[in-house]
């Protein structure tokens, strides 16, 4: 816990295991009287570090690096594990993440080497999360078989934007989560957490200069050997001058972040290994060009060197791609993916996935996460480990309030394991759902300059509905339902029409695979009117009856709503409405098109005859 200093004295709360270690630390002559010059402030700060490093030595608690690597965040380390190790014990350097706003939010995957970044600023290192006000306007070809599309002066301030206020946003979430789960966080100090735009840098490097120095030292033979560059050259399709150089921009971040505020550590992901070594073969140039320091220095002072630390490519146990939800990215802004599905894409993480994932995107400790997987493995079905993991992100993501409301939902949906879904649940999920209608063309919907009014919140939808996968998806990695509420027409609903409503719902990828999961007893539908005495707003689920005499409009709750299932948590509440407001408000779901097209033959057909 800080020290809130600012704060009058009556009002620092302190608990009180941070009182003794506080007391442990400060020397004698300062605990005695209040804080308040910033010669204090500094001497304690150095007495709390001294006090850590001391209790780490004597192995009273772990390292920052064993922290690290105990909860799955070192894939590699660039400079040497053991250096790093000694580095991050005996001084508290720098540390930072950047990310490119290609897009406007976040992503889960970001989340990986932020949370690192965030653990280190719990250790009470100086952090610093970046975003590429400039470098995104370059384009990072890292771990990318194709250049990216051009995107608009518009869209690219929209995302700036919308990344930097979300970054901003994820660390008010990061200190309540710290404070929630009692991490003792050191007196703060002006740079102890940062939020930086490289534009307000690079904007104002010429390029002579960008050249003439940092380029100097950087060679073409590591640049060209880079993966990335070499898969482009080798597929024929070659790179542009200025992907090629975008290694030099980050490098400069670096090396400025360096030189102005003691940034030693660079996190990113594993796709960054190259930019990363990149950066600290230009900060060793920039130090022995700018400082006059001698080379052997540079190249041996530990004090002062710079790491490199890439966290590794999440897969889930059975191999597939993380974060991607219907074959789209699990965005962490609230209005690209609401709170309710944020928790039920963590809630569907397997058995097998759950422990590393409390590991890697909370801040549970590591013991008690232990104990949940014991009482998640005595009783799997409750999914224990699932909920605390589903509600931890959203809290991280998109607030606490948030976070109990999804969990309420969620617990009030799946009332008893999965067998009930409660009525009151369903009407709230119709009210507040958002329906997205999937848009009939993949094209990024890019607001033109005559749209320089169109507000962020409904860019983010445009783009959300622009990069869904397209509805006419056969794609049988389509696992997952990314919206709380579907909308489907009536006209859909037909006697043996169950296999079609589930791939409308997105719950299969063809109505084909429809057939087939209903063929493996996989398929489900609440039946209206199913409470008990004891439960009367209780609905029951029953395994979609094989056979085409089946109408699904015996299964309509209050007369709007198909609730289907596949398999035990994948669920997909589907708001049912004529074809006529379906078609007006330009809405699609997947096979519709399809649909329309067969039944316009069919009429053809009839015709003709
Ligand atoms: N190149 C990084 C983002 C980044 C940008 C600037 C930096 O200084 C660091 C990282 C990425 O694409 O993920």
């Amino acid at each position: 816990m800080s020290l809130l200093t600012h704060l009058p004295r009556h009002r620092q709360l302190v608990c009180r295991q941070c009182l003794h270690n506080r007391r442990q630390a400060l020397p004698l002559a300062l605990s005695k009287r209040s804080i308040t010059t910033k010669q204090d402030a500094e001497q304690i700060r150095r007495a709390e570090w001294e006090t850590q490093a001391r209790r780490i030595r004597s192995g009273a608690q772990k390292s920052m690096l064993t922290v690290l690597e105990e909860r799955g965040f070192v894939k590699d380390v660039a400079g040497g594990r053991k250096a790093l190790d000694w580095l991050l014990t005996e001084k508290r350097i720098g540390a930072y993440v950047g990310v490119d706003p290609t897009a406007p939010s976040l992503h889960v995957g970001h989340l990986l080497p932020l949370m690192a970044l965030y653990w280190m600023y719990f250790y009470g290192f100086n952090t610093v999360t970046l975003f590429g006000g400039c470098t995104v306007q370059i384009g990072d070809p890292s771990g990318r078989k194709t250049a990216r599309t051009r995107q608009g002066a518009d869209v690219q301030a929209m995302n700036v934007q919308s990344i930097e206020a979300q970054l901003r946003k994820l660390w008010i979430h990061v200190k309540c989560l710290g404070i929630k789960h009692r991490y003792p966080i050191q007196t703060s100090a002006d740079n102890h957490q940062k939020v930086l735009d490289n534009g307000s840098w690079l904007k104002g490097l010429t390029a002579v200069d960008l050249m003439k120095d940092l380029g100097s030292g950087m060679r073409l033979g590591a640049m060209l050997s880079r993966d990335s560059v070499r898969q482009r050259t080798e597929s024929g399709d070659g790179m542009a001058i200025s992907e090629f150089c975008y290694p030099l921009f980050q490098a400069y971040d670096w090396w400025h972040m360096y030189s102005q505020k003691g940034v030693q550590l660079q996190l990113g992901g594993s796709d960054q290994y190259g930019n990363i070594c990149a950066g600290m073969d230009a900060v060793n140039h920039m130090r022995k060009l700018r400082r006059g320091e001698n080379e052997r220095q540079v190249d041996e002072d530990v004090l002062t060197a710079t790491f490199g630390l890439t966290t590794p490519l999440l897969t889930t146990a059975s191999g597939e791609k993380f974060g991607k939800s219907a074959g789209n990215a699990v965005w962490l802004d609230q209005t690209m993916m609401s709170s309710f599905d944020l928790y039920q894409y963590f809630l569907r993480t397997s058995d097998d996935d759950v422990e590393r994932y409390l590991k890697l995107f909370t801040f549970i400790p590591i013991d008690y996460i232990y104990l949940v997987m014991e009482k998640q493995r005595k009783d799997a079905g409750k999914r224990v480990a699932q909920h605390l993991l589903a509600k931890e992100i959203v809290e991280l993501a998109h607030g606490a309030a948030s976070a109990k409301k999804a969990e309420v939902a969620h617990k009030e949906a799946f009332s008893d394991g999965t067998r009930t879904f409660s009525l009151s649940a369903l009407r709230k999920t119709l009210s507040n759902g958002t329906i997205v209608d999937v848009p009939t063309s993949s094209n990024m919907i890019e607001p033109t300059e005559s749209d320089r009014a169109l507000k962020l919140t409904d860019y983010k939808r445009g783009f959300i509905a622009a990069t869904q996968a397209p509805s006419t998806a056969t794609d049988s990695s389509i696992d997952d339902v990314a919206n709380s509420v579907v909308t489907i027409p009536s006209t859909l609903l037909r006697v043996g029409t169950f296999p079609r409503i589930l791939h409308a719902a997105g719950l299969v990828a063809s109505r084909n695979e429809g057939h087939k999961l209903i063929k493996s007893k996989g398929a489900y539908v609440v039946v209206p009117n199913s409470g008990t005495v004891e439960n009367p707003h209780g609905l029951k689920w029953e395994q979609v009856p094989e056979g085409t005499s089946i109408d699904p409009n015996h299964y309509l709750v209050d007369w709007e709503a198909l609730v289907v299932r596949s398999g035990k948590s994948k669920f997909q509440v589907c708001r049912i409405i004529s074809e006529e407001r379906f078609e007006a408000e330009g809405m699609t779901c997947p096979g519709w098109e399809d649909f329309k097209a067969k039944r316009a033959e069919q009429a053809a057909a009839g015709k003709d005859q």
